[in-house]
């Protein structure tokens, strides 16, 4: 048999929840090998923190300004958190084939076929000595795809040998699923994960987020406005689909009225009725749900999946994968299939007419 041979990238992303900066590095060819190795995450420094969260929270200026120093800021932070990962897992630059640099999403709108991403791939490439590859998301949807989710086709490399239907849950700041049932992989974001919730809890107590859930877990849901939040015509409009992380804030307004306990448990709600509302657009219940990302550490989030789901919902290290990772993991095996000219999306991951390459290689020298 024919060894395919296999490169290690390193691939980097900072979320739309914008906690920090994801490192890690995988071993691949680029389609059926994943070897994930270890990973390491960065705060943004808190003033670079806040210009971004200001930034998001105007659409007009995150469209179109130029943005010149915030896009610099950001690729210093994802340098310097590139540099330090490499020095303190000892990887040197000469074992490292390629970069996969996915930045900080700051807008997203397919249907007008704009997405953001800040940060500059060239200088990455320059800087570290290291071939980088960069705008992941825009041949997508400059052909009319969604952009987003990205990550499937990796999920789908990991998940080979995994019982099926199986259903791998993201919920970070926004929440995705991709469903996989041999060769079919459908994926698409459900709704909000955590950053509705997020919000609430530092306006109304000055926290980042609800540690394990218990403020949404101490509180009543205000059923009917969960089932109000939950006409919005998004959960019916089939898949493909992607959201921006601000989607939902104006329709939610409605928590305002609540006490910090049930509005928390309001929301949570409305998230886990969001998740559910996904099995409306998957050929077959998948058997077992693994789920990523930042919210598998809600506790509450979890039990009431469970309970609602009624089937098995395991954190992806059930499986042995690792939660806090597989985005960065996932870019820099895309960088990989970039550089190779397969296809990063799928008409039944992003809406792509046909599978789409993409990524822009920028080289060290
Ligand atoms: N112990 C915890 N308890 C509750 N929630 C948690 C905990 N740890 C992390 N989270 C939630 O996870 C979120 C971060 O998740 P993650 O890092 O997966 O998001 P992201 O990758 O930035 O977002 P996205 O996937 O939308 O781009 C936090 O904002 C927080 O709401
Ligand atoms: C445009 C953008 O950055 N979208 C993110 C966001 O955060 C979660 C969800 O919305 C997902 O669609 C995507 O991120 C992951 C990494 C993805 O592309 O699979």
């Amino acid at each position: 048999m024919v060894q395919r041979s296999t490169v290690k990238a390193i691939g980097v992303i900072s979320g739309t929840s914008m906690d920090g900066i994801d490192v890690s590095i995988v071993e691949t060819d680029g389609d059926t090998i994943v070897k994930p190795g270890p990973g390491r995450t960065f705060s943004y420094a808190d003033d670079l923190r806040r210009r971004l969260q200001e930034l998001i929270a105007e659409p007009a200026r995150a469209q179109s300004e130029p943005l010149d120093d915030l896009d610099q800021a950001v690729t210093d932070a994802h340098i310097e958190s590139i540099r330090r990962f490499m020095n303190e897992a000892g990887i040197a630059p000469a074992d490292v084939s390629l970069i996969g640099f996915h930045g900080q999403t700051v807008y997203h709108r397919p249907e007008i076929r704009f997405t953001r991403q800040l940060g500059v791939g060239a200088r990455v490439a320059r800087e570290l000595g290291i071939d980088t590859v960069s705008r992941f998301r825009h041949a997508d949807v400059a052909s009319g795809g969604e952009g987003a989710p990205f990550v499937p086709l990796y999920h789908r490399a990991l998940a080979s040998d995994l019982a099926q239907p199986v259903m791998i849950l993201n919920l970070g700041g926004v929440g995705n699923v991709t469903y996989i049932d041999g060769d079919v992989v459908i994926a698409f974001d459900t709704g909000p994960a955590s950053a509705l919730l997020d919000d609430f809890v530092l306006r109304r107590r000055r926290l980042a987020f609800d540690e394990n859930g218990q403020l949404a877990a101490s509180g009543v849901v205000d059923e009917q406005l969960v089932a109000e939040f939950m006409r919005n015509p998004y959960f019916d409009r089939p898949a493909p689909k992607s959201l921006d992380r601000q989607d939902f804030h104006a329709r939610a307004k409605g928590v305002e009225a609540l006490s910090d306990e049930n509005g928390a448990a309001t929301l949570a709600a409305f998230t886990v009725e969001s998740v559910i509302a996904s099995l409306r657009h998957v050929p077959r219940p998948p058997q077992r749900w693994l789920v990523t990302g930042g919210g598998r550490r809600n506790a509450h989030f979890m039990k009431r999946l469970h309970e609602r789901l009624a089937v098995s919902v395991d954190p992806v290290e059930a499986v042995g994968w690792d939660g806090d990772f597989l985005e960065a993991q996932a870019f820099g095996y895309l960088a990989v299939r970039s550089t190779q000219g397969l296809p990063l999306s799928l008409p039944t991951t992003t809406g792509v007419p046909h599978p789409m390459p993409g990524g822009e290689l920028h080289r060290a020298a």
